[in-house]
């Protein structure tokens, strides 16, 4: 054990005690990582707003360290239905993790992870995903960023489509509140969330959390709005935005800010974006957490007139490699083996043959030589089909055997459409 004057005694981690909680404890629970993450709201107010989507079962996946009787530390996660690549999938939507502030850096995240990571493996999960508040927390513990998505804006003067961007004259356009077009919205994001990587299916109370519109939610600007586009067979697409209006010295300086775009048709689509570019007295139109592929690369007049801010999205984490290997789909046959080096989930940790078709896949353990050698972090920043083995191979931190073999797991995990999450949990 070392001391240090700022943050204490620095303990291992299997020296702390990590263990379940009370339903009574919860509100400790939020106190501790509410301090932790710089919560705006006092505690009593993040109860009420984190108990109806952390509720039921969710308590049982809550861990504490605690340090005599007092927490010091928290992990929590969803139980997530997510689109990953080949459908949807249990996944672990690591959340809550935060350590009291005099607590540190003394080994309480690393006993929190450890311990979480035991627990979803012994319950058979296989997957496990986060947001991370910092880049240099998660690696260590084996996750891998695995998405990006960025914020795209536009000035308005430019905010135009293509000429030959598929109109359907058949749409009409609803703007409304949220709560009168509530049910459509869950459809069309239902639908969504099934094949879109990285979205995951809403309960209610999630719902109540994307909707919820006090004005301590807008950031400066207007209510929530939500437009939707229905044809004849019914709703196509929908938007839900905020704006805010603004005056200068030449004239409006309008911003509206689109926080979810969800389309099953190209022309809904084009209906969506014609209608947040058309708002009068608007001078920016941003749109808040975007696919890399959005069809406005593809649509807008001119492309290069688009603002685009990336960002690191999901987080990905192999509970289970063996399994996670299993039961992802893949683009093209594969056979090859891989050496993975694990330090906090030992039963990850060796050579794993993989044999896969478009039909199906096996992953299982072997003796024989790899193709490629890498860490667990590594498979998880790939799983998505955003990031390439052939990326990290050039930046030297995994080694290839088999000459080409990234390349052949590359065209292996490929998938059609960039992943997109949007919503921060
Ligand atoms: C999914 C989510 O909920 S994301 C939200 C994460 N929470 C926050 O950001 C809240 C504010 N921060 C905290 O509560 C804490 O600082 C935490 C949770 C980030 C880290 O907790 P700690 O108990 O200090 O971590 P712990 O002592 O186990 O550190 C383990 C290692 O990670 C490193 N580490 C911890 N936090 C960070 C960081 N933010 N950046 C880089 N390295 C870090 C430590 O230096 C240590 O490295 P070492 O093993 O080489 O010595």
């Amino acid at each position: 054990m070392t001391n240090n004057p700022v943050t204490g005694p620095r303990q291992s981690p299997a020296e702390w005690t990590v263990r379940g909680i009370g339903r009574d404890e919860f509100p400790e629970v939020a106190r501790v990582v509410g301090e932790a993450l710089l919560a705006p709201t006092d505690v009593e107010t993040r109860v009420e707003r984190l108990l109806p989507i952390t509720g039921g079962s969710g308590l049982a996946r809550i861990l504490v360290a605690v340090d005599g009787d007092e927490v010091v530390g928290a992990v929590n996660s969803f139980d997530f239905e997510m689109a990953m690549p080949g459908g949807p999938r249990q996944v672990a939507g690591v959340t809550g993790v935060g350590v009291w502030p005099t607590h540190r850096r003394r080994g309480v995240l690393s006993a929190l992870m450890r311990r979480q990571l035991a627990d979803l493996h012994a319950a058979g999960e296989s997957v496990a995903a986060l947001w991370a508040s910092e880049g240099g927390i998660y690696g260590r513990f084996g996750y891998g960023a695995a998405s990006m998505e960025a914020e795209l804006s536009v000035a308005s003067p430019y905010a135009a489509l293509r000429a030959d961007a598929p109109r359907d004259p058949e749409l009409t356009v609803r703007l409304s509140d949220p709560g009168s077009v509530r049910a459509e919205m869950e459809a069309l994001f239902h639908q969504e969330a099934a094949t879109r990587i990285g979205r995951f299916q809403r309960s209610e109370a999630w719902w109540d959390r994307v909707l919820r519109d006090e004005s301590s939610e807008r950031g400066g600007q207007g209510p929530l709005r939500a437009v939707v586009v229905s044809g004849p067979g019914g709703p196509q697409g929908y938007a839900l935005y905020r704006a805010r209006g603004e005056w200068g010295a030449a004239g409006p300086l309008g911003e509206l800010r689109v926080q979810e775009m969800v389309s099953t048709t190209p022309a809904a689509r084009v209906a969506l974006y014609e209608h947040v570019f058309s708002r009068d007295l608007v001078a920016r139109i941003v749109l808040n957490s975007t696919a890399m592929d959005d069809p406005l690369w593809t649509l807008a007049a001119d492309r290069q007139r688009i603002g685009a801010v990336p960002g690191t999205a999901l987080w990905v984490r192999l509970v289970d490699v063996r399994a996670a290997l299993a039961e992802r789909a893949y683009a093209a046959p594969v056979e090859a083996v891989v050496e993975v080096t694990d330090r906090h989930a030992p039963w990850n940790a060796g050579r794993w043959s993989l044999k896969a078709d478009r039909d199906g896949a096996r992953a299982e353990a072997t003796e024989s030589g790899p193709d490629l050698s890498l860490d667990v972090s590594q498979l998880g920043a790939a799983y998505l089909g955003q990031n390439t083995l052939s990326a990290q191979l050039a930046a030297g931190v995994l080694t290839e055997h088999t000459p080409g073999a990234a390349e052949r797991l590359d065209a292996a995990l490929r998938v059609p459409h960039a992943p997109l999450c949007a919503v921060i949990f």
